[in-house]
């Protein structure tokens, strides 16, 4: 195998997770709200456009709005707001390639080279799942915590995780961990500090845009 070995970009589907409730910021659409002018989801478009083959949104209100942004949206397929796992199986029932990448639309500042390096980790530990680990302050240390939901996935997972949400399941870590999973550290010195820092409330988004 080369050095270094890696998935090509076409062979990946970014998915924008966009199909929450946005409860904590009082019930909005979160995608749809403005950081820096643009909607969030039309900002996670852009940058994670270059890092994949094609696109997806998984939304579930306002499709039309989402449809305006050039992109396929799809919905659950589960009901009631199954949590962000519904939005992963929803992105594999419409995935065409052999991986996904999924992206919440709430971290607007997330890595330019997050596929880069998830690809490059999944392969090199010939494992079936990437998930990112950012560090976070924690009782005055800084840990590597996970951040679930920008995770790498082969596509042929669909079928594990269609059994584990229809048996109730709703921890994506419960589920990855059924699967051989890597942890991808963004802690280089080049990495920015605050790139997997999101958004739950109007607050934080304002935050963020004056970073
Ligand atoms: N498809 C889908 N995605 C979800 C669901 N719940 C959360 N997500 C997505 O998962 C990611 C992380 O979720 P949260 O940060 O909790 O966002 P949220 O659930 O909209 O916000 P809260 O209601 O305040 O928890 C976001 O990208 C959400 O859009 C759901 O029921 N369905
Ligand atoms: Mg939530």
């Amino acid at each position: 195998m080369p050095a270094h070995a890696t998935i090509a970009t076409a062979d990946i589907t970014g998915l924008l997770l966009a199909g929450g409730r946005g409860s904590r910021m009082g019930g909005v659409d979160k995608g749809l709200q403005p950081f820096n002018g643009e909607p969030l989801a039309l900002h996670a478009i852009r940058r994670l456009g270059p890092q994949v083959g094609r696109l997806m949104v998984n939304a579930n209100r306002n499709l039309a709005d989402y449809e305006a942004f050039g992109v396929p949206v799809w919905p659950d397929s589960l009901a009631d707001y199954a949590g962000p796992l519904a939005g992963f199986l929803a992105g594999l029932e419409h995935c065409t390639t052999p991986w996904l990448l999924t992206v919440p639309c709430d971290t607007p500042l997330f890595p330019t080279d997050l596929a880069a390096r998830l690809a490059e980790a999944v392969v090199a530990g010939n494992a079936e799942i990437a998930i990112a680990t950012a560090p976070e302050a924690a009782e005055g240390d800084v840990v590597l915590r996970p951040q679930p939901v920008f995770c790498l996935l082969r596509a042929d997972l669909r079928g594990s995780l269609q059994r584990y949400t229809e048996a109730g399941g709703r921890k994506v870590h419960a589920w990855t961990a059924q699967h051989r999973t890597v942890h991808v550290p963004f802690d280089r010195p080049g990495d920015a500090p605050d790139a997997f820092f999101n958004a739950n409330t109007l607050a934080e988004l304002h935050a963020l845009e004056n970073r």
